[in-house]
């Protein structure tokens, strides 16, 4: 592990366990042959956005997939504010590429469902879906079903469920992976101005390196499988970040060199 690393998990280390996330020497295979993750280490501090990047096949999913619950811990320990991963956990909250919209229901009720299925007040969560939904510019478009709506605003709509949860911790895996550039670039926008404004704990999947910097308070880059972390990145620009603004920055560039770098050793280690 990194000097840069070790020096965070340490400064991490003086919050208590019930408000950070952290993963132990974790090991995970699928059967004899993949060899998914190694030995990965990490703590996210309260309201640390948090991205993972790494090859194709390197194990991110699998250590988000490990932190959500939705499979077993094998080797090493996960705790999430002080309590083992379980699926279903009313603190978490999982965000994936596809918009996972029911079909039959309006923008407003897709955004409200999940906290509704967790027992929000009624009154509560209309209103929270209602917000949401202008915060990700969809105001206007509540009573359209996701058949009348593009792809990226159906997207508009998960984000907006994602956050009617009230989860403190934020799993995203390429939740914007699908979409097309610029679309991609406006979520981003309403992502950091919605987590700026509740600073959760986010870990995000991605393979865009540019979207992990922008976003993020920390890049981890993972080798080639079996994962391992072999780099930590504190992402130090100053917030509020504008996506476009941060195109012209050149401590923005000499960022996503250094995290290119790594991930290039990570391809060949
Ligand atoms: N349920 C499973 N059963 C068997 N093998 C699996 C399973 N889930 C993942 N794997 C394997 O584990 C390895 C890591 O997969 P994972 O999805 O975590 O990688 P990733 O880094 O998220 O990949 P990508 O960036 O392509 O989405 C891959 O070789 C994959 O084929």
């Amino acid at each position: 592990m990194s000097i840069v690393s070790e020096t965070l998990n340490s400064a991490n280390a003086a919050a208590t366990s019930s408000d950070r996330i952290v993963i132990d020497g974790l090991d995970h295979r699928f059967g004899e042959s993949v060899h998914a993750a190694s030995n990965v280490s990490l703590t996210f501090a309260p309201g640390e956005f948090v991205s993972i990047v790494g090859p194709s096949g390197c194990g991110k999913t699998t250590v988000l997939n490990l932190l959500a619950g939705l499979i077993k811990v094998q080797t090493g320990t996960l705790s999430i504010f002080g309590k083992p991963p379980k699926a279903g956990r009313h603190d978490v909250a999982y965000m994936l590429a596809r918009d996972c919209l029911f079909p039959w229901l309006t923008a407003e009720r897709n955004a409200e469902f999940g906290a509704e299925i967790r027992g929000m007040d009624r009154a509560k969560r209309k209103s929270r879906a209602r917000e949401l939904l202008e915060a990700v510019g969809l105001k206007g478009f509540e009573e359209s079903y996701p058949k009348a709506l593009s792809h990226g605003m159906r997207q508009r709509v998960a984000l907006a469920r994602t956050f009617c949860l009230e989860s403190p911790l934020l799993l995203m895996d390429e939740p914007f992976g699908a979409l097309d550039a610029q679309t991609k670039l406006q979520l981003e926008e309403v992502l950091l101005s919605l987590w700026m404004k509740e600073r959760r704990n986010v870990v995000f999947i991605t393979h865009d390196l540019a979207e992990a910097i922008t976003l993020s308070d920390r890049v981890i880059v993972m080798s080639s499988r079996p994962g391992r972390v072999i780099a930590d990145i504190p992402i130090d620009l100053p917030r509020p970040r504008s996506v476009s603004a941060l195109q012209k920055d050149p401590a923005y560039h000499r960022l996503y060199a250094q995290v290119w770098e790594q991930l290039e050793m990570g391809l060949k280690s």
